[in-house]
C-alpha cells in the first residue's frame, strides 16, 4: 500500500508546503519514508471553511446514515490490514499485540457510537406539553433536543496512535454528535495518521456525505494547531497530551472573540492507596501486580500508577520488597519519541537528585531510546513539603509515600491536584477506612477503582475517563465511553413551534422512535 503524505481536505489529497520532515522509527531513531510537509495556513483555513459548509447537512443526517458512516470507518480501518499495524509499530515502538488490541478498541469504540446514534438517547429529547388552561398563566409547549455544536478540532495523542488519535474517541464521539472533525495529526505517527485518515475519507465518500465532514492536517510544530483553535468556525477542541499543550490551547480558546470549550486530557499521577488489611494479607502479591501495571507499555499511559500511598508497617515492607524483587527483571522498553524519552529521563533524574527521596529499585537498562523503569520512596512530610514530588513523570516511574498513620495518608490525598483515577487495594476489614476516604476521592478523581490499576480503560456506557483539573480541562466530562458525546452537544428549546416545523426527534408522532421524556418522566407514564 502506498503511503500518502498529503493533507486530506474537502475530499481531496492536498500536499503541504515548507521544509519536509519525516516520522522517526521509535526503536532506532532512523527516519522513515515518506517525507511529510506541514499544512499551510491557507489549507487550514480551507479545512475550516469546508467543515462549516458541511455542518448543517451533516448534523441533520438520518441517524441510521450516521451510524452506518461510523461503521464504515471501522470497516475501512480493519481493511488497512497489516500495513496499519506495521507502520504503527515502527512509528511508536509499541509491540504488535498492543497495536492490534488498540485497533480492536478503536473499532469497538466506533461501533459503540454507531449504536448510540441509532438509539437516539443522546438527543436528550424532552417534552413539556402545553397547558393552555393552567392558572394563573398558561404553559407554552416546550420541546428540547441536543444539537451538534459545530466543527470540532481533534489533536491526536502520541501515546495512543489509534484509540486516542485520528479515529479515536474524540473523533468518534464528535462525528456521532453530528460535528465535522478536523484532525491535527500528531507528528510522532504521521504515517499511521495518514492511513487512518484515508480510511475515514473513503467512508465519507462511500456514505455520500459532504466532503467537509472530515479533514486531516499535518504539522510538526504548533502553528496549524493554534490557527485551528483560533478559527471562528471551530466550535470545540478535543486534546490528549501534555499539560503545557492543553493549557496553551485553553488560553487560545478563551481569548477568542467567541470563546469555545477545550476538552483536554492532560496530566495525572493516579494515586494508589494500599489499605492495612490488604497489605497484611497480600502485600507481596500487590507489589508484583503493581510492577506489572507500572511498566505496561513503558508506563506511557495517563492512567499509569505514579503515586502509591500506604501507612508504614510490615505489610508495606512486604509490598516494597516484592516490587524491588520484580522490577529488576523488567526490561527497558522503547519510548514513543526522543522527546518523551528525554522528559522521562529528566523526571527520573530529578527524583534521584532529591535528598528526601530514595530509590527502591530499577528495571533493566536499555538502548538510547528505551526507558528504564524506576521506583522511588519518600515520607509523607517530604511529599507535603515539595510540590515537585506530585508532578507527573510520564513513563514507568512511581513514588511510594510512606505515611505515619491514616490521618497523614488522608492529608497527602487531600494535597493532590485533580486525577483521572484512584485505585484502592483493600480487603473487607479495610472497608471502614475506605468509606471514610470516598468523599475526598470523589472530589479529586474521575474514577475510583478497587483491587486493580487504572491502566486499560474499558470503553462503555458507565466509564469516566476524566477528572478535575489538571487531569482534564473540564472535570464534568469524559473522553472515553458513550458519555463523551455530550461534550459536542448543546440543548436547544423549541417553544410553541407548529408540529410541521419541529425537528423529527420532537414531532408529535415521534417518527424517529427516539426515547423522549414527557413532563420529566418516561413518555406514556
Ligand atoms: N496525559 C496524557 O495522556 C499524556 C501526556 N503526555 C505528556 O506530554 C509530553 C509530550 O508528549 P506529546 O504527546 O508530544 O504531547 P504534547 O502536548 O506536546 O503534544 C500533543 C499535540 O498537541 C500539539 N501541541 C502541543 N503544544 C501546543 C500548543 N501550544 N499549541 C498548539 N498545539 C500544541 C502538538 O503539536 P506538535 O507535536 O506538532 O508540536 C501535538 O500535536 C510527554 O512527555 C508527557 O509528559 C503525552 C501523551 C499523553
Ligand atoms: O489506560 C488507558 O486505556 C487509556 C490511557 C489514556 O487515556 C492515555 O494514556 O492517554
Amino acid at each position: 500500500m502506498t503511503l500518502s503524505s498529503d493533507n486530506l481536505i474537502g475530499g481531496e489529497r492536498v500536499p503541504g508546503a515548507g521544509t519536509p520532515w519525516r516520522a522517526v522509527e521509535a526503536a532506532s531513531g532512523a527516519a522513515l519514508e515518506p517525507a511529510f510537509a506541514s499544512a499551510t495556513a491557507e489549507q487550514a483555513e480551507r479545512a475550516c471553511r469546508h467543515a462549516e459548509e458541511a455542518f448543517d447537512a451533516y448534523r441533520e443526517t438520518a441517524l441510521t446514515a450516521r451510524a452506518e458512516f461510523l461503521e464504515a470507518i471501522a470497516r475501512n480501518i480493519l481493511d488497512l490490514g497489516d500495513d496499519l499495524v506495521t507502520r504503527c509499530m515502527a512509528e511508536t515502538g509499541l509491540p504488535r499485540p498492543r497495536i492490534e488490541g488498540e485497533r480492536g478498541r478503536t473499532i469497538g469504540q466506533l461501533r459503540m457510537f454507531a449504536e448510540v446514534v441509532r438509539r437516539g438517547t443522546f438527543l436528550g429529547a424532552r417534552i413539556d406539553p402545553a397547558l393552555p388552561e393552567r392558572k394563573p398563566l398558561p404553559r407554552p409547549d416546550l420541546r428540547l433536543r441536543q444539537v451538534a455544536v459545530g466543527p470540532v478540532v481533534v489533536f491526536g495523542a502520541s501515546n495512543f496512535p489509534l484509540a486516542f488519535s485520528v479515529a479515536g474517541g474524540d473523533t468518534a464521539s464528535a462525528l456521532a454528535a453530528g460535528c465535522p472533525v478536523i484532525v491535527k495529526a500528531h507528528p510522532a505517527h504521521p504515517g499511521t495518521s495518514a492511513l487512518v485518515g484515508g480510511a475515514i475519507q473513503r467512508a465519507v465518500a462511500e456514505c455520500g456525505l459532504p466532503a467537509g465532514v472530515f479533514a486531516l492536517l499535518f504539522d510538526d510544530g504548533i502553528a496549524i494547531g493554534q490557527q485551528l483553535a483560533a478559527d471562528p468556525r471551530v466550535a470545540a477542541i478535543g486534546f490528549t497530551g501534555s499539560r503545557r499543550g492543553g493549557t496553551a490551547l485553553m488560553h487560545t480558546a478563551a481569548e477568542r472573540a467567541v470563546p469555545i470549550p477545550v476538552y483536554a486530557e492532560m496530566s495525572s499521577i493516579n494515586p494508589v492507596v494500599l489499605f492495612p488489611a490488604a497489605l497484611a494479607n497480600r502485600g507481596a502479591e500487590i507489589g508484583r501486580a503493581f510492577v506489572a501495571s507500572l511498566t505496561l507499555g513503558s508506563g506511557q499511559f495517563c492512567t499509569n500508577p505514579g503515586l502509591v500511598l500506604a501507612v508504614e508497617g510490615p505489610g508495606l515492607d512486604a509490598f516494597l520488597a516484592a516490587a524491588a524483587e520484580a522490577l529488576p527483571g523488567v526490561a527497558a522498553a522503547t519510548m514513543l519519541t526522543p522527546g518523551i524519552h528525554k522528559a522521562y529521563c529528566a523526571g527520573v533524574a530529578a527524583l534521584e537528585a532529591n535528598p528526601a527521596v530514595t530509590r527502591v529499585a530499577q528495571g533493566q537498562t536499555g538502548s538510547a531510546h528505551q526507558g528504564q523503569p524506576a521506583l522511588f520512596a519518600t515520607s509523607a512530610a517530604a511529599f507535603l513539603g515539595d510540590h515537585r514530588l506530585a508532578e507527573e513523570v510520564f513513563g514507568a516511574a512511581s513514588l511510594v509515600v510512606r505515611c505515619a498513620d491514616a490521618a497523614e495518608l488522608r492529608a497527602v490525598l487531600d494535597s493532590l491536584e485533580g486525577q483521572l483515577t484512584a485505585a484502592l487495594h483493600m480487603d473487607e476489614a479495610d472497608h471502614g477506612q475506605a468509606r471514610a476516604l470516598l468523599p475526598l476521592l470523589e472530589r479529586r478523581v474521575g474514577r475510583i477503582l478497587v483491587n486493580g490499576f487504572g491502566t486499560g480503560v474499558e470503553v462503555g456506557h458507565a466509564m469516566v475517563h476524566g477528572g478535575p483539573y489538571p487531569a482534564t480541562s473540564d472535570g464534568r466530562t469524559t473522553s472515553v465511553g458513550s458519555l463523551a458525546i455530550d461534550r459536542f452537544l448543546r440543548p436547544v428549546c423549541y417553544q410553541d413551534l407548529p408540529d410541521a416545523l419541529l425537528p423529527a426527534a420532537l414531532a408529535e408522532a415521534n417518527p424517529l422512535g427516539v426515547p423522549r421524556s414527557v413532563d420529566g418522566g418516561p413518555a406514556g407514564a
